[in-house]
């Protein structure tokens, strides 16, 4: 809660300038190699490995989080993409081949990944290194140049990390206009939309994804939604608890719980409900909270957006006067006498359907146990949600952790494990329902940054060409439609006979143009017709 700075809430005309910029450094780099493209990410992967901790300590004093929720939430996951694009990334945006199908047997299909052009992003304040990381990378390496609005309640680092992203291009010869960073509020957001980029990836809250969609829907602007979360965790009585317990601190307390795919719900069987809860109440009351950039290692850190810990009280006092148990924390003290926006780490036991708790994203420190005893009633607990981003289900039987895990209603699962769908960066990010649509990362988020062009060719341009059929040629002749029977009859008929039929009958339109009435009768003509 201390002023760091000061940055420029720009203009929708600013911003609208910004983008020019960015269009004419995209029109140099759409024609860059992959070569290009990996030198440049493999600068910033230098830089970044070289300057970790220097990254970590800009990000906790932009967004108050511990060193290590940095370390393991903005740097490795930002190496590990890196790593992935220049690896992979080639493979997945050369042009592929696909079938031609029957019609066109003699054709060459494929399809090419054309860059965009200028790609816009607006990301939230809750990881401000790897929210301007991630889109950058994989918008740069589809051959894209990109805009990105970063959040008003962490715009200060991105002072540093934009001097990083400057001298990256330069000394990878990339247009310098190839990065623009737009800071403001909502209205410099609106402008990005609005300014003619070639598709939105928006990260955000769900309100806030609602007013993007609208108004990209006057330009026709795609958008990519990656909106709020409100993950379930689900434990079976014969998951391994040494496992589960510190797995499930991680999934509720990394980052003071200001996760989009972080635990909220966690649905323990009744068996082992009182176990989980005697396990995780001590440890949770230990976590050490305080400044991250202070003399001793912290467990937790603050709250970023101002009013967030406010907002997670209300939620908290709710549950506890419909009946949840408040088992660690829950207690809010003010930002003076705490130092900061510090809101402690909490436990509820005994949430139930009713509670505010239940329905509305947390988006803070708070884990809130569920007790459940069949497979069919958990799934049921776990989908009675407006939100479907990622989840967890921890099994003795990985079988049934997967069974469980099919019939959830979300967008990623980790199978006896937590956030792993979003380490594996082949994989896609994104969620269904209200956490929002298409997606971001992985190959299909690669490729979404692409024009997928269809392109087809004769494969064989030598011995075999297109040519309008004599009885469909203009004038058609009397036979055009019989003709088309037949081929249809020849080409997807039911069996050889059918097949052979059709042929005769296509052989006798083109011998016998005038005879159309009764050769074609029987190949292609249905009994109805
Ligand atoms: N699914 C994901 O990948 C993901 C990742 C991180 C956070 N989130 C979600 O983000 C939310 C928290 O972030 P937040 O509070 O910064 O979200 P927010 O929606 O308030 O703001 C996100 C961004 O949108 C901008 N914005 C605000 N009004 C706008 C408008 N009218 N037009 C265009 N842009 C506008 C903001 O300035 C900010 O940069 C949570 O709901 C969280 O779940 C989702």
């Amino acid at each position: 809660m201390q002023l760091l700075g000061h940055l420029p809430a720009m203009s929708a005309a600013e911003v609208k300038a910004r983008i020019a910029r960015a269009r004419e450094a995209s029109k140099v780099w759409r024609r860059s190699s992959f070569s290009q493209r990996r030198k440049l990410l493999r600068i910033l992967l230098k830089f970044i490995v070289e300057n970790t901790e220097t990254i970590c300590r800009v990000s906790a004093r932009d967004s108050g989080k511990p060193l290590l929720d940095a370390i393991v939430g903005e740097v490795v996951v930002t190496c590990e993409k890196i790593h992935w694009l220049c690896k992979e990334g080639e493979r997945y945006l050369r042009p592929e081949s696909r079938s031609s199908g029957i019609m066109s047997f003699y054709k060459a299909a494929r399809v090419e990944y054309i860059p965009l052009g200028v790609v816009g992003a607006i990301v939230p304040w809750n990881y401000p290194f790897h929210n301007v990381l991630n889109p950058l990378t994989a918008a740069l390496f589809a051959g894209n140049a990109l805009v990105i609005k970063v959040s008003e309640h962490a715009s200060w680092s991105t002072g540093y990390y934009g001097r990083m992203i400057s001298s990256a291009l330069a000394a990878a010869g990339a247009p310098s206009d190839l990065v623009q960073i737009v800071t403001g509020y909502g209205e410099a957001g609106n402008a990005l939309v609005t300014g003619g980029v070639d598709k939105v990836i928006f990260v955000g809250s769900t309100q806030v994804g609602k007013l993007v969609m609208r108004a990209a829907a006057d330009t026709l602007t795609p958008v990519v939604l990656e909106l709020g979360g409100k993950d379930a965790f689900i434990v079976t009585e014969d998951a391994d608890l040494d496992q589960v317990v510190q797995i499930s601190l991680k999934a509720a307390y990394l980052n003071c719980g200001q996760n989009c795919a972080g635990g909220e719900r966690f649905f323990v069987h009744d068996k082992v409900y009182d176990k989980f809860l005697e396990r995780v109440t001590p440890l949770i009351r230990n976590l050490r909270q305080g400044n991250p950039l202070g003399p001793q290692p912290v467990d937790c850190g603050a709250m970023c957006m101002p009013g967030l810990a406010e907002k997670v009280h209300g939620l908290v006092e709710d549950a506890v006067a419909r009946g949840a148990l408040l088992l660690a924390g829950g207690k809010l003290r003010s930002a003076s006498e705490a130092g900061g926006q510090f809101y402690p780490p909490t436990l509820l036991a005994d949430v139930r359907p009713g509670m505010k708790i239940w329905e509305e994203e947390v988006f803070g420190p708070v884990m809130s146990v569920v007790r459940w005893s069949t497979d069919d009633e958990v799934v049921a607990l776990a989908n009675d949600c407006p939100f479907g981003l990622g989840s967890s289900v921890f099994a003795g039987s990985q079988r049934r952790a997967r069974a469980i895990a099919s019939r959830l209603e979300a967008g990623m699962s980790a199978i006896n494990d937590f956030g792993t769908t979003y380490m594996c960066q082949s994989l896609p990010f994104g969620g269904v329902k209200h956490s929002g649509f298409d997606r971001f990362a992985g190959i299909e988020g690669l490729r979404g940054l692409c024009v997928p062009k269809s392109v087809c060719e004769d494969r064989f341009p030598l011995l075999m060409k297109s040519s309008i059929p004599p009885p469909w040629e203009f004038p058609v002749k009397s036979n055009a439609v019989a003709f088309g029977r037949s081929l249809v009859a020849m080409f997807y008929g039911p069996g050889l006979i059918y097949q052979a039929a059709g042929l005769a009958a296509l052989l006798h339109c083109l011998v016998f143009p005038g005879a159309h009435g009764k050769t074609a009768r029987g190949a292609g003509k249905s009994k109805a017709a």
